[in-house]
């Protein structure tokens, strides 16, 4: 039988998809999957390596995907980003949802794939939010912050593409966009759900 269908979340930085994501893991345990992707970037205070992200080397990257071994990568804001095919198929072989995070380009590159995800944009209410909840996140330097502001513009515009997400969830009231969430993954939930109990 087909395991259950993967999900992508996409939108842009500090848009509230981390938010989210943690939100459905911890209402459902062991449902869901996160695929762990590749970074350049340099870790966060509080962050796991192998769990939030694999903190890796532009060096060791590069290796990997002339490896053959990416779903996808992209560049973004002067780190490089990917989705290893190991990091599906770990969580596909728990049987779980997977869930990615990942940007528009990486959107873009997975439409190429078989992955056959649900793909969802989450948005700030404004680009005034946004940039107030980067700030009161104090994860960037101002000159990563300027550059998550003009990579969110581009987004939001590429975004409006038709067809290319399957649902969009502006992040206004967070209990608000997490019941959108929830509500477009019952299926899948309710069916994963089923799966455990046979
Ligand atoms: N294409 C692609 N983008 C990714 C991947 N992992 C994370 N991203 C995106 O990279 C961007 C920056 O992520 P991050 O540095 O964690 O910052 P944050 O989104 O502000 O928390 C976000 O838009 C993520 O969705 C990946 O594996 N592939
Ligand atoms: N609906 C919301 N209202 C207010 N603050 C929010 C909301 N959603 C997320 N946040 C906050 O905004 C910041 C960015 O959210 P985060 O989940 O890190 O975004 P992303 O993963 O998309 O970069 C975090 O500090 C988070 O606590």
């Amino acid at each position: 039988m087909q395991g259950p269908r993967p999900v992508v979340l996409s939108g842009p930085s500090g848009a509230g998809k981390s938010t989210l994501i943690k939100k459905l893991f911890k209402d459902y345990e062991n449902i869901f999957g996160f695929s762990v992707s590749h970074t350049t970037r340099q870790p966060r205070p509080g962050e796991v390596n192998g769990k939030d992200y694999h903190f890796v080397t532009r060096e060791e990257m590069k290796k990997e995907i002339d490896a053959g071994e990416f779903l996808e990568h992209a560049e973004f804001s002067g780190n490089m980003y990917g989705t290893s095919k190991a990091a599906v198929q770990a969580v596909q072989a728990q049987n779980q949802i997977c869930v990615l995070d990942v940007d528009i380009q990486g959107v873009k590159n997975i439409k190429r794939t078989d992955l056959n995800p649900i793909y969802i944009s989450v948005q700030p209410p404004s680009m005034d939010v946004l940039e107030k909840r980067l700030r009161d996140r104090q994860t960037e330097t101002e000159e990563s912050l300027l550059k998550r502001l003009s990579a969110a513009r581009v987004d939001l515009e590429l975004s409006k593409e038709p067809g290319l997400f399957d649902l969009v969830i502006v992040n206004d009231d967070l209990e608000k966009a997490y019941s959108e969430l929830k509500e477009v993954l019952l299926k899948e939930i309710q069916k994963t759900q089923e799966s455990r109990k046979s």
